[in-house]
């Protein structure tokens, strides 16, 4: 059929054309390839790979960042092949995005012991020296990515991690089946279908109107303050977890607060970090802080603040010794909030 069929067709063709822009149509496209599994093996054919080893992303060193290469389905199998293994670990990749012109991205596992019993020979040293490149923690390389690669990669490990993890059934105890995409797992004996899991975390950055409240776990890099965080029990509302987890931790009651911003956090599992500002009632600042889950908690001031935000470099204050604490980096939400707070001082909070 022509496009330019009559007038009614053409008007509704512009008419779409006006109407899907660039993001709707890349967003249904990818709802397409995870729903229907051979639009998705289409994908493959002329998608791009990015690769991990027991959940370490292949990375290549350039300047002072870490690049994600990507590899094509045919340079993959030749990789493949170069090694002896046979294409069929292909089946354990997801499907982590795509880029405008519609070219999927996948990820996929070479070291995890997966469904495919293949994975297990092959050689990291060997793959990294094929590769040129290098398999690295994502703890250690996520700060010195952009913010592209720094967010398909998490979202890549998390998704890798859920599918290693959960391979069977829990009611059943049967193998579960990943579709291709690796939107979900499904158990073959009595249909149940398993999706990935994320957990909700609530981060506060409490302030009593002129100072703000930043914390310590003992589980943190020395020196480094954040923000109050913690999960989301069944049942409970954000705004229920954030007034729960403040007076846990640090004994205080939450007079106001207004939602942020919020991130996919990786570590140490997949959880989503919805980012709020509070504040306490007046007068009612002493701290309790609960020793079992802090290590410390202190009040500090936006001068205080604002100075270790803009000295916020490990190495350099390694050097000079002279800064007494340092804050989480850029890509964390946790940054992202403090920053809020020191440079707008005066946004009014809705009520809780
Ligand atoms: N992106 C960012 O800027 C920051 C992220 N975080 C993340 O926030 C998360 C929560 O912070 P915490 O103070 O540790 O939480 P928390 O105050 O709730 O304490 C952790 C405890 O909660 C319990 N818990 C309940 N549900 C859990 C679940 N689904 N997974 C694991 N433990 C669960 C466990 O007993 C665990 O020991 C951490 O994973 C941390 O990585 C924390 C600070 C900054
Ligand atoms: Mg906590």
């Amino acid at each position: 059929m022509s496009l330019y069929c009559g007038t009614a067709c053409r008007r509704k063709f512009f008419w779409c054309y006006r109407l899907l822009s660039t993001y709707v149509t890349k967003t249904r496209y990818l709802f397409e390839l995870k729903e229907d599994d051979d639009a998705c093996k289409k994908a493959q054919q002329t998608g791009a790979f990015y690769l991990f080893h027991n959940l370490a992303p292949l990375l290549q060193k350039s300047e002072h960042q870490y690049l994600a290469p990507q590899y094509s389905l045919l340079e993959l199998e030749r990789l493949l092949g170069k090694f002896g293994q046979d294409s069929q670990i292909l089946e354990d990749s997801v499907l982590i995005g795509c880029s405008e012109q519609q070219e999927a991205w996948f990820a996929l596992d070479l070291g995890l012991n997966s469904s495919s019993s293949i994975n297990a020979s092959l050689q990291k040293a060997e793959m990294e020296t094929a590769l040129q490149g290098s398999f690295i923690k994502l703890t250690k390389a996520l700060f010195e990515l952009n913010v592209k690669d720094a967010s398909l990669l998490s979202t890549a490990q998390a998704l890798l991690r859920w599918h290693d993890t959960h391979q069977f059934c829990s009611r059943s105890g049967q193998p579960t089946k990943k579709n291709v995409s690796g939107s979900k797992r499904v158990c073959p004996s009595n249909n149940i279908i398993y999706y990935p899991q994320v957990a909700p975390v609530v981060i506060t950055l409490v302030s009593d109107g002129t100072r703000c409240l930043l914390v310590r776990q003992s589980s943190f890099p020395k020196g480094m303050y954040s923000a109050l965080a913690g999960f989301c029990d069944i049942g409970e509302s954000l705004e229920e977890t954030v007034r729960r987890e403040i007076a846990e931790e640090v004994g205080l009651e939450v007079d106001r607060l207004h939602y942020s911003a919020s991130q996919h956090w990786p570590f140490p599992n997949s959880t989503l970090m919805i980012a709020c500002h509070a504040t306490v009632k007046p007068g009612q600042t002493e701290l309790q802080v609960n020793l079992k889950e802090l290590e410390a908690a202190a009040w500090f001031s936006r001068d205080e603040v604002a100075t270790v935000l803009r000295r916020n470099n490990l190495s350099n204050q390694q050097q000079s010794g002279a800064v007494p604490f340092w804050l989480p980096p850029k890509l964390a939400i946790a940054h992202q909030l403090i920053k809020e707070w020191v440079e707008k001082p005066t946004c009014s909070p809705l009520p809780a």
